[in-house]
């Protein structure tokens, strides 16, 4: 392999920034330091003025996904192709196919798709849809034998992914087991079959009905629902694709709690928003359909862009589904038609630079953690991925902390025919791009090797996750020591019946549902109110309940 001297530039990890050359040998980081010499035959590149930092790993991909009807735009070439052209190096996509393929399948097949086609590292997270002995083996095989640390469960898509809660509970418990993530996607699947049918009557057929059907309180329910069962079971949550306001505090929240609560804000949602679902243009509306829905109130991202900075969400990934605007089209009469996803791939690490570093709510190490280091910290496979460290992979990007890439649907690589950022101008650009060692974008030439990828296992317990889960659950409960009790216990077979107990007929043959009290008045928790204007104990004396001058004083005037 040819091997490559990386000169002059500044490091960025997720924990410091430093100046050094970087030298590289066989797809790994061989040594760091200041004016190393340059090996015999290596190729330099030139990194003054310009960050060397490990290349991204979008946590969150759908490439050749067959999704309501139809198969994304983009495979695991033309995907990965674009990740690289962006500076991601790695990218983690869903084994999401037909809930009739038994999950080992399923993998086998993405599997065999992706080494074949992947031009960057790739992992898998797989997806549960219900819970028995079949899927609990699979379950087991993926975790132990196959390199998979993480299931995805859908609290949405009814009657097509949407898992039950109990399910749900059992799937969590299941990961906690295997030292596993369980993820979820949190919508209310069953709150947004009512949205759409409420919002089909009223004759909205458009991609603003997709919105309106979705509501940001559907994705909170469900976000502090999947919070609350992992803080019950004292297990890790994972929630995909935060994207409001409301969502994420729910993961706020959470973490204050202390549940090990991970939050994955998209490119998507850091960037733009969804006042584009009122967009007169049906294309360019139905283009921004997505699940759960880009939020109409503009200050969302900026304050999904806060959460990433200050720590309450943890890293990003793109949820990138991309579908051209013929299959978009499915639902042009019917906004529930339309396939769900957008692009983001190629343009995360950009995005979140102008975003996140480029207004000054986050510095470059910041950066480094939530777009690559956290992610590897997470899914178990740092300091291999997500370092600048000696004998980490050879996975990095020269970034260009000023210079400015323009997106458009013309000039990127992705292979859909639109793109949500299109026209929007971001600061920081990957100039260089290596991956495994060797340089796969340099200058906007991309010269990448389909099939090259290479599948990246994920260990079970990343201690990132689970060392807090561990300590907890020693914790034990205990009971307190106390004398037994040894007076009288009622006898539940000799009890006077219930009913004649507990509701009592007032004059109108009407029941009140509480006894009377000790001493025989009317349990004042009763309601005395009748409309007949007579009370069940009027013959008993009672203080006073006339009331000749109401609160407020007395009113002379007619009502
Ligand atoms: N997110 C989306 O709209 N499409 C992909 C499937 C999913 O993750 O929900
Ligand atoms: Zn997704």
């Amino acid at each position: 392999m040819v091997n490559l001297v990386i000169k002059g530039g500044t490091v960025v990890n997720h924990d410091r920034s430093f100046l050094a050359d970087v030298i590289i040998e066989d797809g790994l980081i061989k040594d760091i330091g200041e004016n190393l010499a340059v090996p015999n035959g290596a190729k330099v590149i030139d990194a003054k003025d310009k960050l060397v930092m490990p290349g991204g790993i979008d946590t969150h991909t759908h490439l050749d996904l067959l999704f309501m009807g139809t198969r994304t735009a983009d495979d695991f070439y033309s995907g990965t192709r674009a990740a690289l052209a962006g500076g991601t190096t790695m990218i983690m996509n869903f084994i999401l196919e037909n809930k009739q393929i038994p999950l080992l399948e399923q993998y086998e097949m993405n599997k065999t798709r992706a080494e074949k086609n992947a031009c960057c590292d790739f992992a898998f997270h797989a997806c549960v849809y219900n819970y028995n002995e079949q899927v609990e083996k699979d379950m087991e095989i993926l975790s132990r034998e196959k390199g998979i640390n993480s299931f995805k469960m859908f609290m949405a898509y009814k009657d097509v992914f949407m898992i039950n809660d109990a399910d749900l509970i059992k799937v969590f418990k299941k990961c906690k087991e295997l030292g596993a993530i369980p993820m979820v996607h949190a919508e209310n699947g069953d709150l947004i079959e009512e949205g759409q049918k409420k919002v089909k009557t009223l004759g909205i057929t458009g991609p603003e009905g997709h919105l309106l059907s979705r509501p940001e309180s559907v994705e909170a329910e469900a976000t502090h629902r999947a919070i609350t069962i992992a803080h019950e079971l004292n297990s890790p949550v994972y929630i995909v694709h935060v994207m409001s306001k409301s969502a994420a505090q729910a993961v706020s929240d959470g973490k204050r709690k202390g549940t090990v609560v991970i939050g994955e804000p998209i490119a998507a949602g850091l960037a733009t928003d969804g006042t584009h679902y009122f967009n007169k243009c049906w294309r360019h509306s139905a283009g921004h359909v997505m699940s759960p829905p880009l939020r109409d109130d503009a200050s969302t991202p900026g304050y999904l862009m806060d959460l990433l900075a200050n720590g309450d969400l943890e890293l990003t990934g793109t949820d990138h589904c991309t579908f051209n605007t013929n299959q978009k089209a499915l639902g042009k009469d019917d906004f529930s038609k339309i396939p769900n996803g957008v692009n983001g791939i190629e343009d995360r690490m950009t995005v979140i630079w102008d975003r996140g570093v480029h207004t000054g709510k986050m510095d470059p190490c910041r950066f480094v953690a939530v777009t690559s280091t956290n992610a590897a910290k997470v899914f178990n496979i740092y300091p291999k991925k997500g370092y600048i460290g000696v004998g980490s992979d050879a996975d990095i990007v020269v970034w260009d902390p000023e210079a400015t890439r323009t997106i458009s649907a013309k000039s990127h690589h992705q292979a859909v025919d639109f793109n949500i950022f299109e026209g929007m101008t971001f600061h920081g650009v990957p100039m260089v791009v290596i991956s495994n060692g060797k340089v796969v974008v340099e200058n906007d030439n991309i010269t990448v090797e389909r099939g090259s990828g290479r599948f990246i296992r994920t260990p079970c317990y990343p201690d990132y996750v689970y060392s807090r889960v561990k300590i907890r659950d020693n914790i034990k409960l205990s009971k307190v020591d106390r004398e037994p009790y040894t007076g009288p216990v009622v006898d539940l077979n000799n009890q006077p019946n219930e009913i004649e107990n507990h509701q009592i007929p007032n004059s109108n043959g009407n029941f009140h549902n509480r006894p009377l009290t000790k001493s025989g008045n009317r349990n004042l928790q009763d309601s005395s109110f009748s409309l007949g204007g007579e009370q069940w104990d009027d013959q008993n004396s009672r203080p006073s309940t006339r009331v000749k001058n109401p609160p407020g004083g007395k009113s002379s005037g007619i009502y």
